[in-house]
């Protein structure tokens, strides 16, 4: 068993009947097999949908044809249920469970994640099993992640596991959906996430699912470029955690790609940018190739009203997205100093607009979020 730290991803199909109702049986097979790994040092952490369509079922709704506040609805009195559930099994097997509900909001800002990076420690080091979904009752589509997939690939980015797996009703990424294609073939290794494979990404399975795997290569992407490894595999086959963990063929196996550092990979996934700053090609050539700090005297202009301290995109005069970055000065001092550079260019040299540290090169198709 060579992975540590652990998150598995849970989707609501693999929770499920066939007709969306939230099911026991499945439920507890997913805790029997935490367990197990729990017992053998592995630290978990789940990432589980599932509250929408167990609160569907109890609101006598049906998936498919509801509003937003009945789904939200949904999602406050099926929590309840999941978080119950998984409690009643993982106490059967001696453990218990902690409850987190996040918003894109809580990860983006970088105290709220480190706060959420503690809590998730001591819940691991009290033994206890923490449960993420995201915070359906209260997200609206600004500050939604939109999906579990990335919410997972998120959430192990903040608790710097090393092993990314999405359970799922399949076994794995196929050459094309199945169900549209009986003749796809299943990928059993991928070491590159092409646009290519991209494309054969298609959507959700179920009428309960959200993102189908176009989510689940997104959140691959996102992991892998941090360093994870990714193994998206069904929930139906028996002792399928087991079985990955101890480096047995199972589902589709995405190998890490460059590790970013922790702090960068956060600034590359979990931000999102408030303004915009274009270099010139001088500047790009520094940040990209010689890793410098963005400094005044490459800036040509500054777009969007943002703060100090604030999450810009950097980005060539094409409009290219050349990376992000944590930015030293407000968007208004900004144009003031770029005003003064113009008849005093001694200025420009020391003022240095964002640190190499606090800032992230983009590799090309990394925009992800
Ligand atoms: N290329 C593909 N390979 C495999 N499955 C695919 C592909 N494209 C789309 N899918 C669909 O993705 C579904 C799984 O995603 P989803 O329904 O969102 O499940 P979950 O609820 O587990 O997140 C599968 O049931 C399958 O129909
Ligand atoms: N947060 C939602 C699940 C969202 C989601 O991404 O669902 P899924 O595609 O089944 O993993 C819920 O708990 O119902």
């Amino acid at each position: 068993m060579r992975n540590k730290r652990i998150v598995v991803k849970v989707g609501s199909s693999s929770l499920t009947e066939q007709n969306g109702t939230l099911s026991e049986k499945k439920t507890e097979a997913i805790v029997r097999q935490i367990s197990q790994l729990r017992q053998l040092g592995i630290e978990v952490i789940l990432v589980s949908s599932g509250a929408v369509a167990a609160g569907m079922e109890r609101l006598g709704l049906t998936p498919g044809c509801v509003t937003i506040p009945e789904k939200q609805a949904a999602a406050a009195v099926g929590q309840g249920a999941l978080i119950d559930t998984y409690q009643k099994y993982f106490q059967q097997q001696g453990m218990s469970v902690g409850q987190l509900l996040l918003t894109r909001l809580d990860l983006e800002d970088r105290k709220r994640f480190i706060h959420i990076r503690n809590t998730l420690e001591t819940l691991i080091k009290k033994e206890v099993i923490p449960i993420v979904n995201e915070n359906d009752t209260v997200a609206v589509d600004e500050i939604r992640v939109g999906d579990n997939d990335t919410l997972s690939s998120l959430v192990a980015i903040v608790a710097e596991a090393n092993l990314l797996i999405m359970l799922t009703d399949i076994d794995g990424l196929y050459t094309e959906d199945p169900r549209k294609d009986p003749r796809a073939k299943k990928i059993d290794e991928v070491h590159a996430i092409t646009p290519e494979l991209e494309k054969i990404a298609g959507d959700r399975g179920s009428i309960v699912g959200t993102g189908g795997m176009r989510t689940k290569l997104i959140a691959a992407k996102i992991a892998v470029r941090s360093g994870m490894e990714v193994v998206i595999a069904s929930s139906n086959e028996p002792e399928i955690l087991r079985k990955i963990l101890q480096g047995k063929k199972a589902g589709t196996h995405f190998f890490p790609q460059s590790r970013l550092p922790s702090k960068k990979s956060w600034l590359a996934f979990s931000t999102r940018a408030e303004g915009k700053i274009i270099i010139d090609q001088g500047a790009k050539e520094a940040l990209v190739r010689r890793h410098g700090s963005l400094l005044l005297g490459g800036i040509i202009d500054v777009s969007g009203t943002f703060l100090e301290g604030a999450i810009v995109e950097i980005s060539d005069p094409f409009g290219y997205m050349i990376g992000k970055g944590m930015t030293s000065f407000s968007s208004s001092d900004l144009h003031l100093l770029l005003e003064r550079r113009a008849w005093d260019s001694g200025h420009e040299k020391i003022h240095e607009v964002v640190h190499r540290d606090m800032m992230v090169i983009m590799e090309e198709e990394e925009n992800v979020l």
